[in-house]
């Protein structure tokens, strides 16, 4: 057993226990950062997560945890990556029991097609794509209003369910099945805006790109959390480096409860591992919409996922 006053023996002990699937910097480069108590799991801790890559705010995240995590069981055990929602400090799971969550969505969103236009959400959502999203970036207002309505009309009757990227106010307007949004997207956001698009009783997903990201999603108690980017994507700028399956498979593992879903530079061949994590729904851009049949690169890709279930 480590000892709980050696904050450096905790922290060799955690990257000796973790490094190998992080993918630790070497036990040397073990440094320093701003610490916020002198609790030596904390500390220890902190150290860890930073030379296991995690990047400022995430290790933070985590140490605090770790430090919950030890005064709930009463032993420090490295062993033990923390999982448990409220070491982090969220509410008690599971979300949906919560007052003021959002309506729930399928558990399993399954294939999740994110889309440039209404004529792809149609074309995919006839396909038996279950679940869509129409990201339209456009700063044409009268635009984007017509593409968000052509969305909705090109969904219907087909049993896919839409969401909108972005544009929360038309697509509570044109009766949308839910909304997406980024953290950046949240934080613009004032709490009557978002009681607003619950009160309309659309879904809501939202973006994370790591620990405290999640405990920040996780406070407005959304109907899913998207995850990534999991690999290098060309479609979008990341402020992170790529997660990779073995955080996303400890991120699965801390939101049970939520419907997960992993983004990000996903193709056929990282498809398996990506299910491997436990995530019910893989999205992509490319995989679809560059394929040279996407009808059937979208059955076979419904195919193994809803084989790996
Ligand atoms: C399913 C899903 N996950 C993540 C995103 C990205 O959303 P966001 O971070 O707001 O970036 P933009 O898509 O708005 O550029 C998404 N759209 N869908
Ligand atoms: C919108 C978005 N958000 C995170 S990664 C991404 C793009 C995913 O595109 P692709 O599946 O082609 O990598
Ligand atoms: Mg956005």
């Amino acid at each position: 057993m480590t000892a709980l006053n050696d904050h450096r023996a905790v922290a060799h002990a955690i990257v000796a226990a973790h490094g190998l699937r992080f993918g630790a910097i070497t036990a040397a480069a073990i440094s320093a950062g701003s610490f916020s108590s002198d609790d030596p799991v904390y500390r220890g801790a902190k150290q860890a997560c930073t030379a296991l890559g995690f990047i400022e705010i995430d290790s933070e995240c985590l140490a605090q945890a770790w430090q919950a995590q030890t005064v709930r069981t009463g032993a420090f055990d490295a062993d033990q990556w923390p999982e448990t929602p409220t070491d982090f400090g969220m509410r008690a799971f599971p979300p949906t029991e919560r007052g003021d969550a959002f309506a729930p969505s399928p558990e399993r969103l399954g294939l999740y097609a994110v889309l440039p236009d209404a004529r792809w959400v149609g074309r995919m959502a006839r396909a038996g794509v279950p679940t869509v999203q129409l990201r339209f970036k456009s700063d044409d207002a009268a635009a984007t209003e017509r593409e968000v309505h052509a969305a909705v009309d090109a969904v219907r009757g087909t049993g896919a369910l839409l969401f909108i990227n972005d544009h929360w106010h038309t697509a509570i307007a044109a009766g949308a099945y839910g909304v997406h949004l980024g953290q950046e997207d949240l934080d613009a956001l004032a709490p009557e805006q978002v009681r607003q698009i619950r009160d309309a009783g659309l879904r809501l997903g939202v973006s994370t790109h790591g620990y405290a990201e999640m405990v920040r999603a996780d406070a407005v108690s959304p109907s899913y959390i998207a995850m990534g980017a999991v690999y290098p994507t060309t479609l979008k700028k990341m402020a992170t480096a790529p997660q990779g399956v073995a955080r996303l498979a400890a991120y699965a593992r801390l939101l049970r409860g939520y419907p997960q879903v992993g983004i990000g530079g996903i193709d056929a061949v990282r498809l398996p591992e990506v299910l491997a994590t436990g995530v019910g729904s893989v999205a992509v851009v490319r995989a679809l919409v560059a394929a040279e049949d996407p009808e059937a690169t979208a059955a076979q890709w419904m195919a193994s996922i809803a084989a790996a279930a």
